[in-house]
């Protein structure tokens, strides 16, 4: 018997066409995208590496209806990001955990969840949930200056996930952390990626962390920010730590580090 099921086509969750986006600033116009164009499939794990000023941060803004492009589209599940927005279709992760210090551990997961409208037994429920999901359970009485900075990161990312929605846009969520914990941390992220099967979009300057992290890895560069690269990773999902000393590894981290090197203005 034959499958009369048509095979599902692979279903954009973010795309991006013919995007600028250029800021009127005293010094003149900054062009902080240039004619970017991509594709994010359900289920990648994306990320976008380049040096400081190319536009990584302007590109996720732009996703979480942040900012408003000068010209072309962006398509967030098949909407415009004000639409997703409103829809909730994203959990957004900054710089710095950003954690309210006056709520505990438990009330910060809960804030969006309040605003939402979610009752007290949803509320209570999601956030012990979320907090499993990051290896933090237990902690929910806490306040934020009682955890480590890779804890609190942990938190701000439960946070994101509470509210259930399908994409993760991170921006540099462990750049300040140091290189242990921020192993230990891209570890904990690939197994809930796994787990929960989202899309993530994830800002960076490491080309081990894209490459390790990374199904999809977008290489930028400034001025005007654009993309000059999008490597399809052949590495497998199944990722433990070393598998950053394999040829296969490194082969990618060599077209990166190129791919930097190309569109770097030593400036
Ligand atoms: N609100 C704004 N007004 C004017 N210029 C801006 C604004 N936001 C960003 N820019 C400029 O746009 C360019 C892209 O900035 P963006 O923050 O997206 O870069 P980035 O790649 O994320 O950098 P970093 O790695 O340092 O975070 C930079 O030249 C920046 O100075």
């Amino acid at each position: 018997m034959t499958n009369a099921m048509p095979q599902q086509a692979e279903t954009s969750v973010i795309s991006a066409k013919a995007l600028n986006l250029t800021f009127q600033t005293n010094d003149g116009p900054v062009h902080a995208l240039r004619d970017v164009n991509l594709e994010v499939g359900k289920g990648d794990f994306v990320s976008f590496i380049g040096p400081s000023g190319c536009g990584k941060t302007t590109f996720l803004r732009v996703m979480a209806d942040l900012e408003q492009p000068t010209s072309g589209e962006v398509l967030v599940n098949g909407v415009s990001p004000e639409a997703a927005r409103k829809a909730r279709a994203y959990g957004y992760v900054f710089q710095a955990a950003g954690l309210y210090p006056w709520r505990s551990i438990g009330g910060n997961i809960r804030l969006p969840l309040e605003i939402m409208g979610y009752d007290k037994a949803a509320q209570a429920e999601r956030v012990r949930e979320v907090l499993e999901l990051v290896e933090l359970a237990g902690f929910e009485n806490k306040y934020p200056w009682q955890l480590s900075g890779g804890m609190q990161q942990r938190a701000s990312i439960a946070r994101a996930l509470a509210f259930e929605a399908d994409i993760l846009l991170m921006d540099e969520p462990f750049g300040a952390l140091d290189e242990i914990v921020r192993d230990h941390l891209n570890e904990q992220l690939l197994a809930l990626w796994a787990r929960t099967q989202k899309t993530i979009c994830f800002v960076t300057h490491s080309i081990p962390e894209a490459v390790y992290l990374s199904t999809k890895i977008v290489v930028m560069s400034p001025r005007p920010g654009r993309i000059t690269d999008v490597i399809e990773s052949p590495l497998p999902k199944e990722r433990p730590l070393d598998i950053r000393d394999t040829p296969e590894f490194l082969e990618i981290a060599h077209r990166v580090r190129e791919g930097l090197r190309a569109g770097h203005a030593y400036d």
